[in-house]
C-alpha cells in the first residue's frame, strides 16, 4: 500500500517551474510515468529536446519541492525527449527533419563553418539526431572537416547521403569533382538546393544544420527562401564592422519572417599558449554589443585557438578531438543555448525578438 500521497506529489511538481516556457512542469504535460511504490518515487520529465541544458536545474527544483511530501524515502527522476518541430509557415518540410538551423555570417572566413561543425556536434553528444546541410556554394568544406571520403549513395531515386562523426552531410562539394571552380547560375542553385530538401534521404533529424554561404546579397536571400529554415544564427568576429553585419544578417532573415535564434562571437580573444596572456585580436564584445543592440540573444563567444583550426584541417573538430576541453564545453553551452531558443520559438511561448532596424 502506498504511503505516499500522489495528490501531494503532483502538487509539489505544479510547483515546479520550467525556466524557459516559465510555466509548471504538469500544467506544460512535462511529468509522466508517475510510480508510487511505499516510499519509492519515480517519475519521467519530458524535455522539448535532447540537447537541453536545464535537465540537472529541473531535477533539483523537482527534489526540492518533493521534500514537503512526507513519507518518500528516494526519488529516481529520468528524462527522455520528445523534440518539437518549426511550423515553416507556407514552405514544404524537409522529410524526417524536425527543425532547420541557418547559420550564416555577413562576411566570409569568420568561422560559420567551424561554429557549424562543432555546433552539430555537441548537439548530438547531447543525444539529439544532427545533419549538416552544406549550401557553402563557394567554399563547401563541411565533409573536409568532418574526415567524410564517401559521397553519396543513390537507391532508386533518393540519394542517400554519407556521415562523419555521426553526422549526416550533403554538400555542394559531391556535386562537382574537386578543383572544380563552383559558378552557380540562379536556376542551378534553385534546383540544387530544392534536391536537397526533397530528394535526399537525411532520416529521422531532431536538427539540420545549414551552413550557409557567406555574405546577405541575393543568392543568400533566395537560399533562406528556400530552404524551410526554423530559425538563423549569425555568427560574428567582434570587431565593430561586425555589427554592421550582424545588422546585415538579420534585416535579411527579417525579410523572409526567419526568427533569429542569436549570435555567435568567434575570434573573441588569443590565450598564448606559452605566456597565457590573452590579446584580443580581433577586439572583444562586439557580438555580445549587437545581440544587445538588435535585441536578439548572445548565445555565447568561442576564442582564437590552434586546435580548433587544426581540428577543421584534419577532419576531427575540437568537439570530437577533445571532448572534454573547455572549449568543446563553450560549444555544448552555445548548443544548448541554440536548443532552448529553438524550444521556445517553436512553442511560441516567448516570441523570439527581432530588432526593428534598417538593412
Ligand atoms: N575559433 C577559431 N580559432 C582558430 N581558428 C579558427 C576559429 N574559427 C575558425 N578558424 C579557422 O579559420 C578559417 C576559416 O574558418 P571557416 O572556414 O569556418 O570560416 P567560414 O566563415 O565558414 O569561411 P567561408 O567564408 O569560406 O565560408 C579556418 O582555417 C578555420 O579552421
Amino acid at each position: 500500500m502506498s504511503t505516499v500521497s500522489e495528490e501531494l506529489v503532483w502538487s509539489a511538481l505544479g510547483r515546479v517551474i520550467e525556466p524557459d516556457f516559465k510555466k509548471d512542469l504538469v500544467t506544460l504535460k512535462m511529468i509522466e510515468n508517475l510510480k508510487i511504490d511505499g516510499g519509492n518515487l519515480s517519475f519521467t520529465i519530458v524535455l522539448t529536446t535532447p540537447a537541453c541544458p536545464l535537465k540537472d536545474e529541473m531535477k533539483n527544483a523537482c527534489l526540492a519541492s518533493l521534500a514537503s511530501v512526507p513519507g518518500i524515502t528516494n526519488t529516481e527522476i529520468s528524462f527522455t525527449a520528445r523534440t518539437t518541430g518549426g511550423s515553416f509557415t507556407g514552405k514544404t518540410p524537409i522529410p524526417g527533419v524536425k527543425n532547420v538551423i541557418a547559420v550564416s555570417s555577413g562576411k566570409g572566413g569568420v568561422g560559420k563553418s567551424t561554429t557549424s561543425v562543432n555546433l552539430a556536434i555537441a548537439l548530438s553528444q547531447m543525444g539529439a539526431k544532427v545533419g549538416i546541410m552544406d549550401a557553402d556554394v563557394y567554399g563547401p568544406n563541411i565533409p573536409m572537416m568532418l574526415g567524410i571520403t564517401d559521397t553519396p549513395r543513390q537507391v532508386d531515386k533518393k540519394l542517400f547521403p554519407p556521415s562523419g562523426h555521426g553526422i549526416t552531410v550533403m554538400s555542394m562539394a559531391f556535386m562537382v569533382p574537386p578543383g572544380t571552380p563552383l559558378i552557380w547560375r540562379g536556376p542551378m542553385l534553385h534546383g540544387i538546393i530544392q534536391q536537397f530538401c526533397q530528394d535526399i534521404a537525411w532520416g529521422d533529424l531532431d536538427y539540420l544544420v545549414v551552413d550557409m554561404p557567406p555574405g546577405t546579397g541575393d543568392a543568400q536571400l533566395s537560399l533562406a527562401q528556400l530552404v524551410p529554415l526554423s530559425g538563423a544564427i549569425i555568427v560574428t568576429t567582434p570587431q565593430e564592422v561586425a555589427l554592421s553585419d550582424s545588422r546585415r544578417g538579420l534585416a535579411m532573415f527579417q525579410k523572409v519572417n526567419v526568427p533569429i535564434l542569436g549570435i555567435v562571437e568567434n575570434m573573441s580573444s588569443f590565450v598564448c599558449p606559452h605566456c597565457h596572456e590573452e590579446t584580443d585580436i580581433f577586439s572583444k564584445g562586439g557580438g555580445e554589443k549587437a545581440a544587445h543592440e538588435l535585441h536578439v540573444p548572445f548565445l555565447g563567444r568561442i576564442p582564437i585557438d590552434l586546435s580548433i583550426r587544426e581540428g577543421g584541417d584534419s577532419g576531427h573538430p575540437i568537439a570530437v578531438a577533445y571532448p572534454e576541453s573547455p572549449l568543446t564545453q563553450s560549444y555544448r553551452d552555445i548548443a544548448g543555448k541554440l536548443a532552448s531558443a529553438i524550444s521556445i520559438s517553436n512553442a511560441g511561448a516567448i516570441p523570439i525578438q527581432i530588432g526593428n532596424f534598417g538593412g
